[in-house]
């Protein structure tokens, strides 16, 4: 029998021990395209024929671009597994993947801490007016002339969070360490034991009520700009927003208007709508805290990540189940 066959999207930069164990296992085959037009001719050629499983990683998007019906057809069709390595699974077509069959898993919780972590940092300083001052100082004046406004206190403040997921509550979990009242909006709501005293409202009271707001839903077509000029509207003036989550559920353009009008005080961001690009009005404007998407960029996380992910490949290979079925297909798991 022939032994099965894993084709590598991307690289591992961590886990190569936990990787070894698939060589002995499988045949790991590496595309050697460097553009998706040229990742379809390969598979065309027939280089990728009997493979079952991928792993993937976020930059391999850059060889095949997104994991779509195209891309699909384009694979041999004994492709069975996706295994991205990453907990947001955006640049997959998970409805794309069903139809053909394809069973895609991700990493939850693997990335949590690291996440939520980025997530307080950048509510502390964007709350604190930090860049501001962060800004003068490397410019050489102090504090600047005039110097930041002062900032206020987490102590007391309320924290919307939108997503309570594994990270949103993470984030729940340390926020409630500096004295914030927690809220959250979810598509629905968490058992007494997960909400730990989290006070659910709808999405507008969110809007309305919160200090703070932290995004940590996952982007897909129903997420789109969930933040948009017209919930910018319905915010309390000068709350301060975190996006840890990824740049398209929120409208970057309307967040620019919303900063210049004032209506937003403050935000920390660490993801884009178009990353690596970054919308100029955000660039120019001192009073931002802005990342280059570093929320799981810690050794510790990115080992997890890809052990997490392994687990997945070797589930795959040997049992035919993943270890973590995305959840708009954990109905194909259970089947
Ligand atoms: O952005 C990071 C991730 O999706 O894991």
């Amino acid at each position: 029998m022939s032994r099965p066959k894993v084709l590598l999207l991307g690289k591992i930069d961590h886990a190569h021990e936990a990787w070894s164990t698939i060589a002995d296992i499988a045949d790991v085959i590496k595309p050697k395209s460097t553009t998706r037009a040229d990742f379809i001719a390969e598979c065309h050629s027939g280089a990728f024929d009997g493979i079952s499983v991928a792993y993937r990683t976020f930059d391999s998007v850059s060889i095949t671009g997104k994991i779509d019906s195209e891309l699909l057809d384009a694979l041999p069709k004994t492709i069975k597994f996706i295994c991205h390595n990453g907990a947001g699974y955006d640049q997959i077509d998970v409805q794309a993947c069903t139809a053909h069959g394809v069973h895609v898993s991700n990493t939850p919780t693997a990335v949590d801490d690291a996440t939520a972590d980025v997530t307080i940092w950048l509510l502390i300083g964007a709350l604190r007016n930090l860049p501001i001052g962060i800004h003068a100082l490397r410019a050489g004046k102090w504090r600047g002339s005039p110097p930041p406004a002062l900032g206020h206190d987490p102590e007391g403040k309320i924290l919307g969070i939108l997503g309570m997921g594994g990270i949103g509550r993470n984030v729940a979990a340390k926020a409630r360490a500096f004295g914030m009242k927690i809220r959250y909006h979810n598509r629905s709501r968490l058992s007494p034991e997960l909400e730990e005293g989290a006070e659910y409202v709808d999405f507008e009271t969110l809007l309305r009520e919160s200090d703070v707001l932290s995004l940590n839903l996952p982007l897909n077509p129903n997420t789109r700009h969930s933040i948009a000029a017209p919930q910018f509207a319905l915010m309390k003036p000068g709350i301060v927003i975190v996006n840890t989550a990824r740049g398209a559920v929120m409208d970057e353009a309307a967040l620019v208007d919303a900063l210049a009008s004032g209506r937003v005080a403050s935000v920390g961001l660490d993801v884009y709508e178009n990353e690596p690009e970054i919308h100029p009005g955000l660039l120019a404007n001192p009073a931002v805290l802005l990342v280059p998407h570093m929320g799981t960029w810690t050794q510790e996380t990115q080992q997890k990540m890809e052990e997490w992910t392994i687990d997945n490949v070797r589930q795959a290979v040997r049992e035919g189940r993943l270890k973590s079925i995305v959840p708009e297909q954990k109905a194909l798991e259970e089947a």
